[in-house]
């Protein structure tokens, strides 16, 4: 299939949710409210689910999409200032929006897995985007459990030239691209195939709480590794791998957060421009990622993401740190 239809959209609309972000982060600066489990959300978030869904429901209707956001949150009294910001800012991308139109549009996200449907994260690295970091808008199909197109927008992401802002794009069978985030041409990227581990890098979260650094380092050491662990919010690092800016990924749960699973949006896009790009992407046990199962990557036990070549080296080692 060649998903030409699924392309335009998801390219149109990840690049309009990414502007709404900007617009966001120029105007309200960082500021977040807190969801039942603690993390922050902002109005960019809510703002980027309304556009890609609405986009989404116009063109697929029949299809599922499972967002991060609800908007069950934003009935609470004290948020309605932070609801009226959200529908302002969706207006400004969708002038006939009304206030009933985008909650609804942002509670479309609340679908269930199928054997084809849509997963997206409108904001991932909400930290990333409040200290002003990096963060990604992120877009993907999946077909019968597996990624079959996959797009991210970084708006701060750096390119060769001095400017900031790129889209990647990948499609199953056709390679992965980024393209500049305000338009351009599409430039194929491939991942570094390397495998002297002295030259290598690791780019890991810049919150330290979403893998286990200790168990990093003990793999860095068995692997030989020399470099630092680059460091970067967000699904951005899945595009740090795919141009060949990094060559391994690992995800491995804390201790203490044992039995969380990962959600699917925070990975799919990712999964897919990694694995066109060349590189490879497993859980910690070899096992391919499984987005049949939920919203969860129930089935999986963390994550792996390499350039290929390296890959069961690495899995190698992060048997031997069990
Ligand atoms: N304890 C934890 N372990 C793993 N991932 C976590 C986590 N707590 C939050 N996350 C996820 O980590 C994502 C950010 O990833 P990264 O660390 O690569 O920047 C968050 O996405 P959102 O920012 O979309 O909420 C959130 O879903
Ligand atoms: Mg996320
Ligand atoms: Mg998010
Ligand atoms: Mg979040």
């Amino acid at each position: 299939m060649s998903y030409q239809q699924e392309k335009e959209l998801a390219l149109r609309i990840v690049a309009e949710a990414a502007k709404l972000c900007q617009r966001v982060q120029k105007t309200e600066g960082g500021k977040a409210v807190k969801k039942a489990d603690t993390s922050p959300v902002t109005v960019a978030d809510f703002g980027a689910q309304a556009i890609l869904c609405q986009g989404l429901i116009k063109e697929f209707p029949d299809d599922p999409v499972i967002g991060e956001e609800d908007a069950t949150l934003l009935q609470k009294p004290q948020l309605e200032g932070v609801r009226q910001q959200i529908i302002e800012q969706v207006q400004q991308s969708i002038p006939s929006a009304t206030s009933d139109n985008v909650i609804d549009w942002i509670n479309w996200g609340n679908g269930k897995v199928a054997p084809r449907y849509w997963t997206l994260d409108p904001i991932d690295g909400t930290k990333g985007f409040i200290r002003g970091d990096q963060y990604a808008v992120a877009l993907a199909l999946v077909e019968a459990g597996e990624v079959k197109l996959g797009v991210l927008a970084c708006p701060a992401f750096p390119r060769e030239n001095g400017n900031k802002g790129v889209i990647f794009l990948a499609i199953r069978g056709q390679g992965a691209v980024e393209i500049p985030l305000e338009g351009g041409t599409a430039t194929p990227i491939k991942v570094d195939s390397s495998s002297n581990f002295e030259q290598l890098y690791r780019i890991e979260s810049v919150e330290s709480v979403h893998s286990d650094r200790k168990v990093q380092t003990a793999i860095d050491q068995r692997l030989g590794l020399t470099y630092a662990a680059k460091q970067m919010d967000s699904l951005a690092k899945y595009g740090a791998i795919a141009r060949g800016d990094a060559h391994l990924y690992t995800r491995v749960p804390l201790p203490q957060f044992k039995g969380k699973k990962e959600n699917i949006w925070d990975h799919a896009a990712g999964v897919i421009l990694v694995e066109e790009a060349g590189g490879k992407v497993t859980d910690l046990d070899g096992k391919p990622l499984d987005f049949s199962v939920g919203a969860k990557l129930s089935n999986n036990h963390g994550v792996l993401a390499t350039n290929g070549v390296i890959h069961s080296q690495v899995l190698t080692a992060i048997q031997q740190e069990k």
